[in-house]
């Protein structure tokens, strides 16, 4: 496979305890991974660490096959990772567009993300504060793409949104993967993840329990629950 991201056991945690061993797997440009686990799996930590934002305890990334830096968000991000963390980390105060126009790499970036959602076209001068929770991750999805991400990471993106608003965002990720993107999206609601990716895996207590593609773990989803109660599957 032509890998955009390689990611070969990966380790990370926090103050010198590891959180994550052993995770590994390979994106090629647009294809969608579903990162998937009980709380507590360490989904968020691989992604903070895939974005340079944690270290790395071991294990090696590549980016198009060159090695990515570890724990350098700012590199990671000039690499091409760039994440959308569980909290959007939007600027509040500032409008819709100037939070776009702060992260973007080039006007036209910006207007390629308003066409994707033609819903902050019409929110331009809002403050970001004041959008409605689909919006606010619409931008927070905005900001990542106008940084002309390779991997896109999305931690979470239905946090705190209705099912119905989550069903509209998830498509969109399958026309920025045909753009060339690999996105890694951990998710909690699983249907929906795996109706939206390629292929998973599956954490459990920091470790991988389950991969496979996303059709297949769709079918079984007597699979997918044992791996949640922490039982180890071949791939
Ligand atoms: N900043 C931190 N310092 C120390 N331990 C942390 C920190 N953040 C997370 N952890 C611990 O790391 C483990 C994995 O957490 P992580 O947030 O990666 O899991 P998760 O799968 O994303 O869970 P959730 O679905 O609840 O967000 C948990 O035991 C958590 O308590």
């Amino acid at each position: 496979m032509n890998a955009r991201i390689d990611v070969t056991g990966l380790a990370a945690g926090y103050g010198g305890s590891p959180v994550i061993r052993g995770v590994n797997f390979s994106l090629a440009p647009g294809e969608i991974l579903a990162v998937l686990g009980p709380n507590g799996a360490g989904k968020s930590t691989t992604m903070l660490s895939l974005a340079g934002l944690i270290g790395r305890a071991a294990g090696t990334v590549t980016i198009d096959g060159t090695e990515l830096s570890a724990g350098h968000p700012r590199r990671a991000a000039k690499q091409g990772v760039v994440l959308v963390p569980d909290d959007r980390s939007l600027f509040t105060t500032l409008t819709t567009t100037e939070n776009l126009r702060l992260a973007a790499t080039s006007r036209e970036k910006v207007g390629e993300v308003l066409d994707l959602f033609p819903r902050l076209k019409e929110r331009l001068k809002v403050p970001a504060g004041v959008l409605s929770g689909g919006e606010q991750q619409m931008l927070a999805i905005g900001r990542a793409l106008v940084q002309d991400p390779k991997v896109l990471l999305i931690d979470e993106l239905s946090m705190g949104l209705a099912p119905v608003i989550v069903e509209s965002l998830l498509p969109i990720l399958r026309t920025v993967a045909q753009t060339g993107v690999a996105v890694v999206l951990v998710e909690q609601h699983v249907s929906l993840a795996l109706r939206t990716a390629d292929r998973a895996l599956v954490l459990a207590h920091g470790e991988e329990v389950l991969a496979g593609s996303a059709d297949e773990l769709l079918a079984d989803p007597a699979r997918i629950e044992a791996a949640y109660m922490g039982a180890t599957h071949a791939a």
